[in-house]
């Protein structure tokens, strides 16, 4: 069998490609040399398989996509306090390259426009860094989060470097304001730099995939930023990433995302799957034309939108039974399924609560549950230790140990099926 994947992916772009609205970025004159009718698209899941059509191989520079990640790399260095006393989180509603600061805290207003993104390189290895020192760091953190050595594109990075008087005003103004130290130049030089990396679709969706995947690479296993990293970047992906754009990309694509202005897309959704896209013509907002196209395509089709309402999903209890032992002990027997999170557990504890028969034996069959969160957990294992204050003998059935009972409780007595129980006559 030959997995329906690529033909989907392929059927995609084909359905965009007639697309030629949008215009090449042509502030930095290098980007204004390139084919503008490369299209790409790349799909990553969080275990590693990888599917891509289209130019997924051609080389781009990173641009503003490597905001996020070298987002991640700050907050990973410093913690999430640290840098949100440095930098926002709040959506600007301006262009990325707008010279601005939030009133009162003087703070760049968030990581994904350029005033952020500068602090944000400046912030690498702390203010004795050497600059070069500094840019190694970022570009190897970002290798890592691709799993391939990047490098830099020399000529576009000369090409904005040479044209750079807008970033450069926005490092003075940040200079200015004593948000950055050092000299603004070097800032300027090494995130010029870091927008210079060279990617292709095909690494940024494994880059999205190591965010989908908790700030670990699916395929080296290896661990680039903790969990918590990954939950801010996100965060500010999903109401920073698309700029001035936001509210329209929240409503109709619906997962973080950040664009660049060489055309390419990143998206990741948590647990899930990263994607990436590609192609050179953008909207007034500095975001690829049929990119979105291409991500709508994809949260439509796939599912992606965070806020889709979950499907109808099946009750935690799938069985309640009540039955009296030979010798005369009432039990019930509740059989649970699924993956319980706070609301099953609650409908659990609700049945178990408003039992008002004179429970002697309580069986959880937990054969057919298939996990069980943190706080879902957290609820059970104290329910459990309720009744079993109240003297009611508690019996586990879970082969496969889905519950854990914290230590400080008592442990419930575990079997390994139900045979003991199943003769009895029901009451
Ligand atoms: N939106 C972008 O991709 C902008 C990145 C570009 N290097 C800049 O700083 O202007």
């Amino acid at each position: 069998m030959k997995t329906p994947v690529p033909d989907y992916l392929e059927e995609i772009l084909s359905s965009c490609a007639h697309e030629t609205s949008g215009a090449l970025a042509d502030y930095i004159p290098e980007l204004a040399n390139v084919d503008p009718d490369q299209l790409a698209v790349a799909v990553c899941t969080t275990n590693g398989s990888l599917y891509c059509a289209g130019d997924a191989d051609n080389a781009f520079t990173i641009q503003s996509i490597s905001k996020a990640f070298v987002y991640a790399l700050a907050l990973q260095e410093h913690g999430v306090d640290a840098v949100v006393k440095r930098i926002g989180v709040e959506p600007s509603g301006e262009p990325f390259n707008e010279l601005s600061l939030e009133a009162g805290s003087g703070r760049p207003l968030n990581p994904m426009i350029n005033a952020g993104a500068l602090t944000c390189h400046a912030l690498i290895g702390g203010p004795d860094c050497d600059p070069d020192e500094r840019f190694e760091k970022v570009r190897q953190g970002l290798s890592a989060f691709a799993d391939r050595e990047l490098d830099v594109d020399e000529a576009v990075f000369e090409s904005e470097l040479a044209d750079a008087y807008r970033n450069s005003a926005i490092a003075n103004m940040l200079r200015s304001y004593g948000v950055i130290d050092g000299d603004p130049a070097d800032v300027v030089r090494g995130y010029t730099r870091q927008c210079s990396l060279r990617v292709t679709t095909r690494d940024l969706a494994r880059m999205a995939a190591t965010l989908a995947h908790g700030g670990v690479q699916p395929a080296t296993g290896e661990r680039v930023v903790d969990t918590d990293v990954v939950r801010q970047v996100l965060s500010v992906m999903m109401t920073c990433g698309m700029y001035d754009a936001a509210g329209d990309w929240m409503t109709s694509c619906g997962f973080p995302a950040k664009s660049g202005v060489s055309g390419g897309i990143l998206g990741a959704l948590s647990g899930q799957v990263g994607l990436a896209t590609f192609s050179p013509r953008l909207d007034d907002h500095g975001n690829s034309v049929r990119g979105i196209t291409l991500c709508r395509r994809l949260s439509r089709d796939m599912g992606l939108h965070i806020m889709n309402s979950p499907e109808e999903s099946q009750s935690a209890v799938r069985r309640d039974r009540r039955m009296r032992t030979r010798d005369g002990h009432l039990v019930r027997i509740l059989s649970l399924q699924g993956e319980l999170r706070f609301s099953g557990a609650e409908l659990v504890l609700r049945e178990i609560a408003e039992d008002d028969t004179d429970l002697e034996r309580l069986v959880l069959d937990l054969r057919r549950v298939s996990s069980i969160d943190r706080v879902a957990g957290v609820m059970i294992a104290e329910g459990l230790r309720r009744v079993q204050q109240e003297g009611c003998r508690v019996v586990l059935v879970d082969p496969d140990g889905v519950l854990k009972v914290p230590a400080e409780h008592p442990a419930p007595e575990r079997v390994e099926h139900l045979d003991e129980y199943r003769e009895l006559p029901r009451v």
